[in-house]
């Protein structure tokens, strides 16, 4: 194990749910690369050459006067992640048809069921965003569709809609640490047909897809968007999430330019996942 030095930051949040969830997301957004969660709070980690002085400052959970979480932090040296989140990650199961779990887990009696290394990628199923797209995938046909997972995370979405029938699938990261994981996901869960590739909407040029599924944040979503249309085929289906309900009226806008509909809305704990058709 290398010497890297981390800051870990500490965060206590009152009351802890749902706050500690909308904390990882709008922390992993920030750049903190790895949480581990108790049952009073959670700690956030990030290598200190990485972290910047003014990185807390659009953490918008941190001015809402509905949580109370205050905050410590330290230097220390880099923890065996693997052996944190063994104690700390949970297997999900959603709507009692897919479960999420790590290789240490029992196997649980579900028609689909995903194995992922979690490490330090967004993407076990906990969050809500991921939850709500696992429910699309699962309620949609996906036998025999073409398919493009972007901002792939650990490659939660593009394992199961493989699962589901589709073929052939990219599974796409900026994010290195992303990439590796989802490649060692796919291996893993012996899915044949997803392509892992590491970069952005710039390798989209040239290729088109059946159904694109992107749960990213709502910045980024509204930047691609037309690059995710221009690479959906006639009649093709966008799965988005990664953003809040209020956000809902400029993300749906901004569909509209490109004719798409907005056809199914999920929502949980104030985030959403939307799904429109072309
Ligand atoms: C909210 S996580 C979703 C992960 C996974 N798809 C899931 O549903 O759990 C967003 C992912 O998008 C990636 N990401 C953010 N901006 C991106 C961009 N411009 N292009 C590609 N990936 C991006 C992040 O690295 C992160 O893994």
């Amino acid at each position: 194990m290398s010497n890297t030095i981390y800051i870990g930051y500490y965060f206590k949040v009152k009351p802890l749910q749902p706050g500690v969830e909308i904390l990882i997301a709008e922390l992993g957004y920030a750049g903190f690369e790895s949480f581990v969660e108790t049952e009073e709070g959670v700690t956030a980690y990030i290598q200190k050459e990485e972290w910047k002085d003014n990185m807390l400052d659009d953490i918008q959970i941190l001015e809402s006067d509905e949580f109370e979480i205050s905050f410590t932090s330290e230097d220390i040296e880099q923890t065996n992640w693997n052996e944190e989140w063994e104690k700390n990650f949970n297997p999900i199961i959603v709507d009692d048809k897919c479960s999420v779990r790590a290789p240490f887990h029992e196997k649980p009696d579900t028609e689909f069921d995903i194995i992922i290394e979690p490490k330090m990628s967004f993407g076990t199923g906990h969050h809500e965003t991921t939850h709500m797209m696992i429910q699309h995938i699962l309620k949609n046909d996906f036998e025999g569709k073409s398919v493009l997972d972007m901002g792939c995370g650990t490659g939660v979405l593009a394992i199961l809609a493989e699962l589901k029938g589709a073929k052939p699938l990219d599974a796409i990261d900026y994010d290195n640490w992303c990439y590796l994981n989802s490649l060692e996901n796919v291996e893993r869960n012996n899915s044949k047909h997803i392509t892992v590739l590491e970069g952005d909407a710039s390798l989209l040029h040239g290729r088109h897809y059946d159904i694109v599924i992107a749960n990213i944040n709502r910045n980024i979503l509204l930047n691609d968007m037309e690059t995710y249309v221009n690479t959906l085929n006639e009649n093709g289906v966008l799965f988005l999430s990664g953003f809040y309900k209020d956000d809902i009226s400029v993300i749906e806008a901004e569909c509209n330019k490109y004719s798409l509909k907005l056809v199914d809305t999920l929502e949980r704990n104030n985030w959403v996942a939307l799904k429109f058709q072309k």
